[in-house]
């Protein structure tokens, strides 16, 4: 795992994001404008010379391999090439989790670049953010768990818009957190999930200068 530390302030984080996340959103937009346009070949033929330049442009200067999650020395995390929270990355819807102890909840906006069968969001999609979900609600101990076993219950098809997901802890036993999730539309639950989260046998928190009691570390932003 990659915790890294970057000895930066919180007004640096926000400084950063600031720049970041209306980019990372132009890119969203990008995605699900390829996705739905009806422009002339032309015209799309046009749009991919524009966004070969932009890359070219952005590859001039990359970090080897991906993100990673870099920890302030206050222990704030940066999980910004995450495929379901990152602030860099367009895959992600993001989401916008709040957590409390045992707890992690969210609300998103799922459009075209998330479907599966026509107007449903894609079960890996939804397997995907409520697995971000149940590890956030067994992380908010200040300890990280991995899936172990995520079981995921598709009970109807879940349309694509708004919708809304919670994971909350149902109980521990040594290493093991055991989670419950729920992804909603409007009218209630259509995906449920039990997880099996694992800290890891070896694992050993990295230690800061300034590091807060656990209940109040901001894990990410
Ligand atoms: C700087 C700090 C950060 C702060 C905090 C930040 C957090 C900010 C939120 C992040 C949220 C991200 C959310 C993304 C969530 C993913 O996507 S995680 C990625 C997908 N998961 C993986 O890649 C995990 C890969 N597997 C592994 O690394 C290892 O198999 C595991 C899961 C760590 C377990 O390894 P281990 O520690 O050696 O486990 P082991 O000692 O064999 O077994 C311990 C217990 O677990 C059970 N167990 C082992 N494997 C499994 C399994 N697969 N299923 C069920 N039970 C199992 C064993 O039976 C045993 O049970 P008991 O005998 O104690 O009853």
């Amino acid at each position: 795992m990659d915790f890294r530390i970057e000895d930066i302030s919180e007004e640096e984080i926000d400084r950063r994001l600031s720049v970041v996340e209306p980019l990372t959103d132009s890119v969203r937009q990008l995605v699900d404008a390829v996705i739905r346009s009806e422009v002339s070949d032309e015209r799309l033929t046009a749009a991919k010379d524009r966004i070969d330049e932009i890359v070219a442009d952005l590859r001039e200067q990359q970090r080897p391999g991906s993100f990673g999650t870099p920890y302030t020395k206050e222990f704030i995390g940066m999980p910004w090439g995450n495929a379901a929270v990152g602030a860099r990355n367009a895959v992600a819807p993001p989401l916008h989790v709040r957590r409390s102890p045992g707890l992690a909840e969210c609300e998103m906006e799922l459009g075209a670049a998330y479907e599966g069968p026509g107007g449903c969001v894609h079960g890996g999609i939804a397997a995907l953010l409520l697995d971000q979900l149940v590890g956030e609600a067994a992380s908010t101990d200040g300890l990280p768990s991995f899936t172990g076993t995520l079981t995921v219950k598709y009970l109807r098809p879940t349309l694509l818009g708004a919708l809304s997901a919670r994971a909350e802890v149902t109980g521990r036993e040594g290493r093991k957190t055991f989670v419950h999730a729920t992804m909603s539309d409007a009218d209630g639950v259509t995906v449920e999930a039990d997880a099996i989260m694992i800290c890891p046998k070896d694992f050993e928190l990295p230690t800061g200068d300034a590091l807060p009691p656990p209940a109040d570390r901001r894990l990410d932003r």
